[in-house]
């Protein structure tokens, strides 16, 4: 079972939301999306979940477009949350899992297995309006996992949870993950997205600009950032060219460079202007490589 979008371009009127992306997720894999706000992302979901028909190119999942007769085989967590706010918890998912084709059964039984492993078991009869916003998103992530979905779309599933449930959710996905569940996620927090994909697409106003397994991406990233302690100032290391930022701190610097060549080179300045106490090249982190390839910059 895999996820496949080939050659997809959705346009709404002249502006083109989605252009030219291609990309399979193999089951059971943990896919992040990442864009800045408007690049696309949501469109793209929308597309996966048939709920949009993109103007060029194809979605399918299992070899198929995921038409409302396959809405069972989907969750979706949407960004923009949806639920009833004058229903109990039990009554909302009852409503919507009915809609997926599960027994009442069926639904209250792993409901309460949710519930429960979000520790919050006295939920299920207070109405949605009565919840914080959390605490609301946890059940909307209950609606889109009751089922049991083979892949799971989440739209910014972290936003707005504070650090303890932003943890008791991600244990959730990666539980998920490990049963099998193919998931694509978007964040906008890259933390996140490092700790939890193996492999992600990175958009930039609709096209994708950066492609493929995380670890190799920051492996073979141009970008370094050099942490060095010297026993001189190096401020003076700021009008170099090629390098992009200096910090200083307590004994030396901090300094982020474009690629490796001027690492090397930067090596051999600091080496003769005096002693170096320490030098190390480190991979650029995810915010780094999304600033740089992602970000708005004022001269396009
Ligand atoms: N139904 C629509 N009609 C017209 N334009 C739309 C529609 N949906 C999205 N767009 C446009 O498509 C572009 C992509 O929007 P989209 O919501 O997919 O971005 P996103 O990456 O999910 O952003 P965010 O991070 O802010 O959620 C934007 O320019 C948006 O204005």
């Amino acid at each position: 079972m895999t996820l496949v979008i080939n050659d997809v371009q959705k346009q709404f009127g002249k502006n083109k939301a989605v252009d030219g992306l291609s990309l399979n997720v193999e089951k059971g894999n943990m896919f992040g999306m990442l864009g800045a706000n408007g690049a696309g992302k949501t469109t793209t979901f929308r597309m996966i979940l048939g709920l949009l028909d993109p103007t060029n190119g194809s979605v399918t999942w299992d070899g198929e477009p995921l038409s409302y007769k396959r809405t069972h085989l989907v969750g979706y967590l949407p960004e923009e949350r949806g639920l009833y706010p004058k229903l109990t918890v039990k009554e909302q998912l009852i409503y919507l899992m009915r809609l997926k084709g599960m027994k009442k059964t069926d639904i209250v039984e792993v409901m309460r297995a949710w519930l429960g492993k979000f520790q919050v078991p006295e939920y299920e009869n207070k109405k949605i309006e009565e919840l914080s916003k959390g605490n609301q998103q946890k059940i909307q992530f209950i609606a889109a996992v009751l089922h049991d979905p083979e892949l799971l779309i989440l739209d910014e599933p972290f936003s707005g949870l504070d650090p303890v449930n932003t943890d008791m959710l991600r244990e959730a996905v990666q539980d998920l993950q490990e049963k099998g569940t193919t998931i694509v996620f978007s964040s906008h927090q890259m933390r996140n997205v490092e700790e939890l994909c193996e492999d992600l697409i990175m958009l930039k106003r609709g096209k994708p600009v950066l492609q493929g397994n995380l670890k190799n991406i920051k492996r073979s990233y141009g970008m370094k950032n050099i942490s060095i302690r010297a026993d001189y100032d190096l401020q003076f290391l700021d009008a170099t060219p090629g390098i992009l930022s200096l910090d200083k701190t307590k004994d030396g610097a901090t300094v982020k460079v474009e690629n490796e060549q001027v690492a090397e080179d930067l090596f051999y300045t600091v080496a003769q202007e005096g002693f170096v106490r320490k030098f190390e090249v480190e991979e650029p982190s995810l915010h780094d490589i999304f600033i740089d390839e992602a970000g708005d910059d004022e001269d396009e």
